[in-house]
């Protein structure tokens, strides 16, 4: 749950920190928010004395750093994020900037600098709202510092020489660390602490609240508030939301539902006597004179009543192929598209301004047409097309998840209660037919298309010379790989039904020959050699025994130093916090013997068959990526 209102904003926006820093990401998970880690590429080498004032250095790093994640990820990823956050930390003395040493003498050189004295600590931090309107990139950047001011005690050289030995002041703004052993160096702490590690969140949060409930022309008094409002506060404000707040031009459920929310009264807000705002709703008279007060409605929960009616008009206009048609003819009118396919004036007008209030159309006189996302992920032929996995969502997943309530009773899958009969194996309810195999291989290979850049490139992965794709399907993740690491020749491993239909999802182009299709079963047939091993979303769909057999048969061929790359929907290890996967858990129980696993449960399984080193990176997108060698 998340504590703060204000940072209860960003729960349905795609938010990335372009931050390295571990403790960033610390002190942002702490106070649950949701975010995806992307580092910025930025280099820390702007021309320092063309600042008047360090604060100002610190601040257009953080911006440089947010700016460069937002446009790759928009330009090189295709996925133009909601929010970017950046953040540069940075330590002022006698009017010198001290980032972090490049080495021990470095330094040695910066606590020397520090030693006995006051200095200054800033944060310079830039948000950025971003959209794709069009194609570009356009985006508001707010940025602001903090500085916090610390005095070190007197310390003698044996000291400061056995903290730098302790290898903590490396990766650290000023050479040390004040929330660990560097805390033994500090006399006292003028300002906030978590400015000093290296992000000033209470400033972060007033800087939210500025940004999505700016003072309205409501409001009863119009005092700048200047400190964070209460959550009591937040929640009442939480949902009578401003125009200006909605950055990102979608509208998101929260938006829609203000409008219910409120529909009994207005909000307005004011300030109470330590300047904190408070909003409170004002009673109106129903029709009948009686005076009522407007309820706060639960809006998450009346999000969740209702995701299945979104998810159903989403699957609906995908089957009819609404977004293929808006793509070659938009703008049309409702009546044109329901002629088009072939369906009532009526329905099809609902359906399509329901999309448009879901963000997946734009509805102008002219008529509907594709948002940007609609063009690329919605319609059959996009780049990173949906449509497949969206019909096998539509045509496989929904008739298994109305079944959920028996899969929960009876802890087991429940494709006989869904398709009316009993299949001993996952992949031969898929293979039964022509048609139900193309519908799920297209399925994998949307989402495989989607995930893939991030599988290949969460890792460097060019010492390895050969890769066996195992369960590759379409090859798409293959495809992907050799244009990353042009040296690598990738077989794709599969079974035959689907190595056999393979070829109407093979690119053409250069690389194309560095991958070989080899059909066979994994659990029973012999692998290909190989110098690594992957396996994506292939182990969430079996039980730990049959696991074991696959990874003993890995192990097998695998020479030392061998590799095996796993992709999954990674857990967290108290299994509380990524709903996400924690679904996708949920969707293996309806239909597999699988399920999704913790980070500790993963590496538990590949130790004991010889893999080491394992080292696990939470993506924050999609599929989560895993590494470990052969001893
Ligand atoms: O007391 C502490 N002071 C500072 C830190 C950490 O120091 C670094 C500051 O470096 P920077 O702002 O450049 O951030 P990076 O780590 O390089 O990550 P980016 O990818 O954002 O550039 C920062 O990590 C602070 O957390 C500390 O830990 N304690």
């Amino acid at each position: 749950m998340v504590l703060n209102p204000v940072l209860g904003k960003l729960v349905s926006k795609r938010v990335v920190l372009a931050s390295a820093s571990p403790r960033r990401q610390e002190i942002l998970t702490n106070v649950g928010l949701r975010f995806e880690v992307v580092p910025s590429w930025f280099k820390e080498t702007l021309e320092k004395s063309s600042f008047t004032a360090p604060y100002e250095y610190a601040v257009e790093t953080a911006r440089q750093k947010a700016l460069e994640v937002a446009n790759r990820m928009h330009v090189k990823h295709l996925r133009t994020p909601d929010v970017v956050i950046g953040a540069d930390t940075i330590v002022s003395v006698d009017e010198q900037i001290l980032e972090k040493p490049v080495d021990k003498q470095d330094a040695y050189r910066m606590l020397s600098r520090l030693n006995g004295k006051e200095h200054s600590v800033f944060t310079g931090v830039a948000i950025i709202h971003c959209r794709s309107k069009d194609n570009q990139l356009e985006m508001e950047i707010t940025d602001f510092y903090e500085e916090t001011k610390v005095k070190f005690s007197e310390l003698s050289e044996e000291l400061l020489w056995e903290y730098i030995h302790s290898g903590e002041p490396m990766d650290k703004a000023g050479g040390y660390g004040i929330q660990a052993l560097g805390g033994m160096l500090v006399e006292y702490v003028h300002g906030d602490f978590l400015n000093v590690v290296g992000f000033p969140l209470n400033h972060f949060c007033k800087k939210l609240a500025e940004l999505y409930y700016p003072p309205s022309k409501h409001n009863v008094q119009h005092k700048k508030y200047d400190s964070i409002p209460s959550v009591d506060t937040f929640e009442k404000l939480s949902d009578g939301e401003s125009e200006s707040s909605n950055f990102t031009g979608h509208k998101d459920a929260s938006k829609l539902d203000s409008v219910g929310i409120y529909s009994l009264g207005a909000v307005y807000t004011s300030e109470n006597s330590s300047g904190v705002r408070t909003g409170f709703t004002v009673p109106l008279e129903n029709q009948n004179g009686v005076s009522q007060s407007a309820a706060k409605l639960p809006s998450k929960i009346l999000e969740l009543m209702d995701g299945f009616r979104a998810s159903k008009a989403l699957f609906v206009a995908s089957k009819l192929k609404i977004f293929d048609h808006l793509k070659d003819k938009g703008p049309m009118k409702a009546v044109d598209i329901a002629n088009d396919v072939g369906t009532s004036v009526c329905g099809t007008e609902r359906l399509l301004d329901a999309c448009a209030a879901l963000g997946l159309l734009e509805k102008t006189l002219q008529g509907y047409s594709n948002t940007d996302s609609a063009n690329i992920y919605l319609t059959s032929d996009g780049k990173y097309s949906l449509h497949g996995y969206i019909i096998h969502s539509n045509d496989h997943l929904w008739p298994l998840f109305t079944n959920l309530e028996s899969a929960v009773k009876e802890g087991s899958r429940q494709n006989h209660r869904a398709f009316g009969k009993k299949a001993d194996d996952l992949f031969k309810d898929y293979y039964h037919s022509q048609e139900v195999k193309q519908r799920f291989m297209a399925a994998m290979h949307s989402i495989a298309r989607l995930t893939a850049r991030d599988v290949a490139t969460a890792f460097d992965l060019s010492q390895f010379k050969s890769a066996c794709d195992l369960g590759g399907c379409t090859g798409a993740l293959a495809h992907e790989l050799v244009q990353v690491y042009p040296d690598l020749k990738v077989t794709v491993f599969d079974l035959p039904e689907v190595i056999a239909n393979t070829s109407y999802f093979q690119p053409s182009g250069q690389h194309a020959a560095s991958v070989t299709f080899v059909s066979g079963d994994f659990f029973k047939d012999n692998l290909p050699e190989a110098d690594l091993y992957i396996l994506s979303r292939v182990l969430h769909d079996w039980p730990d025994e049959k696991i074991h057999v696959l990874l003993s048969k890995v192990s097998a061929v695998c020479r030392p130093g061998c590799a095996i790359l796993l992709a999954e929907m990674v857990l967290d290890d108290e299994k509380k916090n990524r709903s996400t996967a924690l679904l996708q858990s949920l969707n293996m129980l309806v239909q597999t013997e699988g399920k999704e696993r913790s980070g500790t449960e993963y590496r538990a399984l590949l130790e004991q068959h010889g893999f080491t080193n394992v080292t696990i990176r939470i993506t924050g997108n999609l599929l989560d990526i895993i590494l470990c060698v052969k001893m």
